[in-house]
């Protein structure tokens, strides 16, 4: 029976996390993701001018899955594609023997700027994995049957390193009880349901929640626009950007914390996480950790929310839950 934990270490600004994978005979630094389901990473394949400043894996250590290829785009409208192989791959010393390395020959510049990240880890259902003809399963779905329990947990933290557990919850790493929650698998995500938001102009609750989904590869918290407007409608000197694409406020502000209640339990966001990062360097406007989910069809709790609580992805049971405490 397999556990094991791997550290998140925070890149600039906490716009993503990234943690070490050895795959093949290379170590690499990965993007876990609980929004997607591909494992894919630079390759020895990928044009050098994609690949500059990246950790390669070399497929020689694996075994080409013949005829098999994959093609993603990410909520951003980045995207990379490849061919697939199977080779071992280890997280926080939990073995998969034989799991699905989808090496890049193509990736866009999203990912090639990015030069800390050598790929992405997926951690959202199988049903959603690209690989094509047949889609095949993320690292969590390979080993979980060799997990002591068939659970991972993410305790990501603001401006400093957190981590990644799998086969076991850490009951150090949260206070109080675990509010667990139903995930509805439909859409590949574990995808659940918020009762309701307060905190910053929604000094009254705003009651309506609705469908979110958890997710660490999304950087912000992705709320409905009409949560997100009253919230900042509470906040001094924030306004919506158009040429932002977003709702700013100023760096000097200490936004209100925001609530959130999930299966009748309120986890609050320190204000503090919601005065994200300066437009550009130097900047006195900040982007705002609250965003509209607007024309996305669900609410996005990414590393703003994730950051504030302990998050049990736990699929041991007859269906998939979420796990929410304190830190
Ligand atoms: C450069 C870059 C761009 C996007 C992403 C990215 N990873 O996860 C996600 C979210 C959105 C949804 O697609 C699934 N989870 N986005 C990572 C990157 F390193």
């Amino acid at each position: 029976c397999q556990t094991g934990e791997v550290a998140a270490d925070p890149q600039l600004y906490d716009q993503s996390y990234l943690s070490p994978v050895t795959i093949g005979n290379s170590e690499l630094m990965l993007d876990f993701d609980t929004g997607s389901a591909d494992l894919w990473c630079f390759s020895t394949e990928s044009p050098a001018v994609q690949s500059a400043g990246h950790g390669l894996y070399n497929p020689s250590t694996g075994t080409e899955l013949d005829g098999a290829f994959w093609d993603i785009t990410y909520g951003d409208q980045s995207a990379a594609s490849g061919n697939v192989f199977a080779d071992k791959v280890v997280v926080g010393g939990v073995t998969a023997t034989k799991q699905a390395i989808e090496a890049a020959t193509s990736v866009s510049y999203e990912f090639t700027e990015d030069v800390a990240s050598d790929g992405l880890l997926g951690l959202a259902f199988s049903s959603i994995n690209t690989i094509l003809p047949q889609p095949q399963t993320t690292f969590f779905d390979t080993v979980r049957n060799t997990l002591a329990k068939a659970v991972f947990t993410v305790d990501l933290k603001k401006g400093a390193a957190g981590s990644y557990t799998f086969g076991y919850i850490d009951s150090s790493k949260y206070s109080g009880a675990i509010t667990y929650v139903p995930v509805n698998t439909a859409n590949g995500f574990w995808q659940f349901t918020a009762d309701g938001y307060s905190g910053g102009g929604n000094n009254a609750s705003t009651g309506r929640g609705g469908v979110a989904i958890a997710d660490t590869g999304t950087s912000l918290l992705y709320l409905p626009a009409s949560v997100a407007k009253g919230y900042y409608s509470g906040v001094q000197g924030a306004s919506f950007d158009f040429r932002q694409g977003g709702y700013t406020l100023p760096c000097s502000a200490t936004p209100p914390d925001f609530n959130v209640a999930i299966g009748g339990k309120t986890f609050t966001v320190p204000g503090s996480y919601i005065n994200y990062a300066p437009l550009r360097a130097g900047s006195s406007t900040c982007f705002g950790g609250i965003q509209a989910d607007s024309g996305i069809g669900f609410s996005i709790f990414g590393d703003v929310f994730l950051k504030a609580v302990y998050a049990i992805f736990d699929d041991s049971g007859s269906s998939p839950k979420l796990g929410f405490a304190a830190q």
